[in-house]
């Protein structure tokens, strides 16, 4: 079954488009969504979850449309936001007894296992946490109602590496049963080397690749070669780079199959996450 379902959305804002946001996730994984500042991943995650008003498309979620079973189906999700802002005075015992009654499912020793598991105290005011005991305080909420899948928006990045490495952990665990699928969003590139098994790339709005994690990259090749060898390939180029070494670049692995038996002289290796998402981000930056 599908997880997640979503289907053609758009948004337009006055500065910014999504535009026919497609993808899907099958039960059971996790997905790594990725993009630069900017691209629309919030506002991606934000339309799904019906926060904002979309212009056209459809989300379905468990094999249903959220558009006719939002109030179900959000029993069915754990949604957590890095940059939440919680009423701060307040104690987190105080807004977890306020949250958890909206939640049929809600399990207590989850949640207090969850607390412990990431060193929150009860007692404390949400001023007094720092910004990755936020996070955390928001995913112990969000794991702790039976929740089939989970959203999360750039759950990591507030977090040191040891938390990092241990909310992966977590991550993996979570989906081990099969029951449980994960889509969040991150720059993090190296959190999804490690832990997502599919990959959704948005590139201003719109979604260039969404593949099992070593077939996205094996989508692309980044290429090195002489200067001199440029010209062969420059056209077909997301975007390069130019040293006195050489260049180096990324080009889809289609079109450079094309061109492979013609030119010699270049080198081609599957490139990092962390270099598609770098050339892609270059090519913006030349169209500005
Ligand atoms: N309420 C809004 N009104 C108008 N424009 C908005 C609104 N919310 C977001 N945008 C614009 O939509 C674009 C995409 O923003 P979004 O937050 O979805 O990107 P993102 O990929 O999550 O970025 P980041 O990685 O920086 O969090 C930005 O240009 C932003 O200014």
């Amino acid at each position: 079954m599908l997880a997640l379902d979503i289907r053609n959305l758009t948004k337009v804002y006055p500065n910014f488009q999504l535009k026919d946001v497609s993808f899907q996730l099958e039960q059971g994984y996790i997905m790594g969504f990725i993009g630069a500042n900017g691209a629309g991943k919030t506002t991606t995650i934000k339309s799904m979850m019906n926060m904002v008003r979309t212009d056209s498309g459809e989300v379905h979620i468990l094999g249903k449309n959220m558009a006719d079973h939002e109030i179900e189906l959000k029993q069915e999700i754990g949604c957590a936001f890095g940059d939440i802002e919680f009423y701060t005075r307040n104690k987190l015992k105080t807004l977890t007894d306020v949250i958890k009654r909206f939640y049929k499912n809600w399990d207590e020793s989850v949640y207090s296992g969850y607390l412990r598991r990431f060193g929150l105290d009860e007692n404390k005011k949400v001023a007094e946490l720092s910004t990755g005991m936020k996070v955390k305080f928001s995913l112990a909420l969000a794991l702790s109602h039976g929740a089939k899948l989970l959203i999360l928006d750039e759950p990591t990045s507030g977090l040191d590496p040891a938390a990092r490495d241990d909310l992966l952990d977590l991550f993996q665990e979570l989906v081990s049963d099969g029951e449980i699928s994960i889509l969040f969003s991150t720059h993090i590139t190296s959190d999804l080397e490690k832990c997502a098994d599919f990959i959704t790339f948005i590139v201003d709005g719109r979604i260039v690749n969404s593949a099992e994690k070593e077939e996205f990259k094996a989508s692309y090749r980044l290429l090195h070669g002489d200067k001199s060898k440029l010209s062969e390939v420059e056209d077909r180029m997301i975007s390069y780079k130019v040293n006195s070494f050489g260049f180096t670049g990324l080009i889809r692995s289609s079109d450079f199959d094309m061109v492979f038996d013609t030119v010699s002289g270049i080198k081609a290796a599957t490139p990092s996450l962390e270099e598609i998402m770098i050339y892609f981000t270059r090519k913006e930056a030349d169209h500005v």
